[in-house]
């Protein structure tokens, strides 16, 4: 396919009388890593669920592979790899039987599974770590866990919500550079969603919402030209009226 590989058309949910997402509209390309930024509670979660099939939005629509998700679910999410915030690793299970575990739910047995394996983890620096339980890793280690075994199954979209919640400076800038790779390598689409700066600041476009609405999109140059800040924390800043804590720079 040529097309794009997500769009969101006007997009909008409520919980009960209050209005998540108020029509959100954007797509992602081929080969395109997207950061999707704004402050807690914008609606990022919201929309991250909606793109990963979780559920339906009360208005508007969304197409994944230009395919819907109400016909076409399971072709969805055969080509889709999803990092959810909360972690969902069996602690007690090793690596390796994490990822095989999975692998089988995508149909991968036997060597090409062991080779997916091996792949995945090599990529994301934990083919060292197969044998361990998870239960014994760092949570950057758990996480790069988690994104190697979204990855298994060559998703030609990944969602990343919040990945790097509760890791230091040093492991969450290691993660953005596994995601260039992963990106390079693979030529896989990327949606990032942060209220972090310095995690979108290589993406190819931001996206920036605040409740509920995008407020502005562009490449980190263009958001730099339109808000005449001198950084993207600067900018979001600016758009986001200074409200937001979490404006974070790597040291
Ligand atoms: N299940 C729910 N029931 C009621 N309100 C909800 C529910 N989930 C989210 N909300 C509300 O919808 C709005 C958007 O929440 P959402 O979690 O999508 O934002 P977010 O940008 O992901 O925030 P965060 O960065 O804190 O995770 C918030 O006001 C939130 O309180």
């Amino acid at each position: 396919m040529t097309g794009p590989v997500l769009v969101f058309d006007q997009v909008r949910k409520s919980y009960g009388d209050h209005e998540a997402l108020k029509g959100i509209s954007f797509e992602i390309g081929q080969s395109e890593v997207v950061g999707l930024l704004g402050p807690n509670g914008a609606g990022k979660s919201t929309l991250f669920q909606i793109a990963a099939g979780l559920f339906a939005p009360d208005g508007g629509a969304v197409e994944v592979f230009g395919l819907d998700y109400k016909r076409h679910g399971s072709d969805i999410l055969a080509r889709l790899g999803v990092v959810f915030q909360a972690r969902s690793l069996d602690l007690d299970m090793t690596v390796n039987a994490n990822l095989k575990f999975h692998g089988q739910l995508f149909g991968l047995s036997g060597r090409l599974l062991a080779s997916r394996i091996a792949e995945v983890t090599e990529l994301l620096e934990v083919a060292d770590l197969l044998k361990r339980p998870v239960r014994t890793l760092s949570g950057g280690n758990q996480r790069r866990v988690e994104i190697a075994r979204a990855l298994l199954n060559k998703p030609d979209l990944l969602l990343m919500d919040e990945p790097s919640v509760g890791l230091d400076a040093t492991t969450r800038r290691k993660l953005v550079d596994h995601m260039q790779v992963v990106r390079a390598q693979q030529g896989t689409s990327i949606l990032w969603a942060t209220h972090l700066v310095e995690e979108v600041d290589h993406a190819d476009r931001i996206v920036f919402i605040a409740k509920g609405e995008v407020t502005h999109t562009g490449t980190p140059a263009e958001i730099l030209k339109t808000t005449g800040a001198a950084s993207l924390t600067d900018a979001y800043v600016a758009l986001t009226g200074g409200t937001d804590a979490h404006v974070e720079k790597v040291a």
